[in-house]
């Protein structure tokens, strides 16, 4: 069941949460809402609920104009951060419980219940209470829940986000797997953009109410169409300065720009990830730069280093592959040289790739 977003504009008193906001989710997406807290994510989730109405604007399911139904005649499945399952049922009465308000015959509410604890990784667990569960099963049982009564569509408002790291880490590869065996259209809210891009299909980037960009994680990471979304992709050493001539001034670095040849400068920001700057022990062009090491943390497959540059009173993040970390063999305040492998520059209403 695919969802149209038409045009919404929803106000609260003289704010606008969400200003005429358009977004296609395909049927059987696994869509994220990426973006800083406060940028209208929630009050989106919540308008497709019909939890909330917008000022202006349509919500269609498939070719059905549901604008103007109530959020129960909608027939979505929710979870949200805090979700609350009845603490006085057991985990069976919890995932039964809105089969049995539809008074469906109790053979079918007993055969669903046991399967939905199968498909949740739940089985054998339906006799206890919620508060002999961890987090992470809790959230998985009101997952079942909110599959129990077979929804059109699934929304998850930060359904993982009072867990910590390694359950959210589970949790959301479990997500991606559950989601590939039922297909279910799902649109999942989130401020982080790791989860975002490793569970959803497409990520749709909002900030102050309207839409950045929508695109697959990758598009959205290898071609960031704003500033704004390069910086919340995080971890991005940011260089201020301006284009000439063929040359890009930013910062410490001078990079060939073959995009702009004209000598009038133009004022532009240099967008480089920790991982597109190499560390060399001698420099290999002009363009690198003297540093000196003043931090090293190995980061999984990574090792996050920062390297100081005096001269500019400047720090900077660098990313290495453990490979190359290991040949560099680098200790605490050597003296390195760093330079760019590829750059971003954003010029107003213009960007470029070098
Ligand atoms: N019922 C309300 N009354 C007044 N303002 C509201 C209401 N609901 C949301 N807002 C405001 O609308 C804006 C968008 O809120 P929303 O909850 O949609 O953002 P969000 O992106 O989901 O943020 P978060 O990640 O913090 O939940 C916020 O500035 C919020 O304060």
């Amino acid at each position: 069941m695919s969802i149209t977003i038409r045009h919404i504009t929803k106000k609260f008193g003289n704010f606008t949460a969400l200003e005429n906001v358009s977004l296609e989710v395909p049927s059987g997406c696994l869509l994220a809402l990426l973006g800083p807290s406060g940028s209208g994510k929630t009050s989106l989730l919540r308008i497709i609920a019909g939890l909330e109405h917008a000022d202006r604007g349509s919500i269609l399911f498939q070719d059905e104009d549901v604008t103007r139904q109530a959020a129960r005649d909608r027939g979505v499945g929710f979870v949200f951060q805090h979700y609350a399952l009845f603490r006085h049922m057991t985990v069976f009465e919890n995932v039964a419980f809105g089969m049995r308000v539809r008074k469906l015959p109790k053979a079918e509410v007993n055969e669903r219940v046991h399967e939905l604890l199968a498909l949740v990784r739940l089985e054998g667990l339906g006799h206890r209470y919620p508060s002999e569960l961890s987090g992470g099963q809790r959230q998985r049982v009101a997952l079942a829940r909110a599959l129990a009564v077979r929804p059109r569509m699934l929304l998850l408002d930060e359904p993982f986000g009072a867990l910590d790291a390694k359950v959210r880490q589970e949790l959301r590869s479990w997500l991606r797997r559950l989601h590939e065996e039922m297909h279910v259209t799902t649109v999942f809210v989130t401020h982080d953009q790791e989860e975002a891009f490793e569970v959803a299909d497409k990520v749709v980037v909002m900030r102050q109410g309207k839409i950045e960009q929508i695109g697959t994680p990758q598009q959205v990471f290898d071609h960031p169409a704003t500033p704004f979304v390069m910086d919340f992709l995080g971890n991005v050493n940011v260089f201020h300065g301006r284009v000439q001539a063929g040359t890009a001034h930013v910062g410490p670095f001078q990079l060939a720009y073959d995009d702009y040849q004209h000598d009038e400068p133009r004022e532009a920001t240099a967008y480089v990830r920790p991982h597109e700057l190499e560390i060399e022990r001698s420099p290999s062009t002009t363009a690198a730069l003297q540093g000196v090491v003043v931090q090293i943390n190995p980061s999984g497959a990574v090792v996050k280093v920062r390297v100081r540059l005096d001269e500019f009173g400047l720090e900077l993040t660098v990313d290495l592959v453990r490979d190359r970390a290991q040949l560099l063999a680098l200790k605490l305040n050597d003296v390195v040289f760093v330079r760019p492998k590829s750059a971003r520059v954003f010029m107003p209403e213009i960007e470029y790739s070098i």
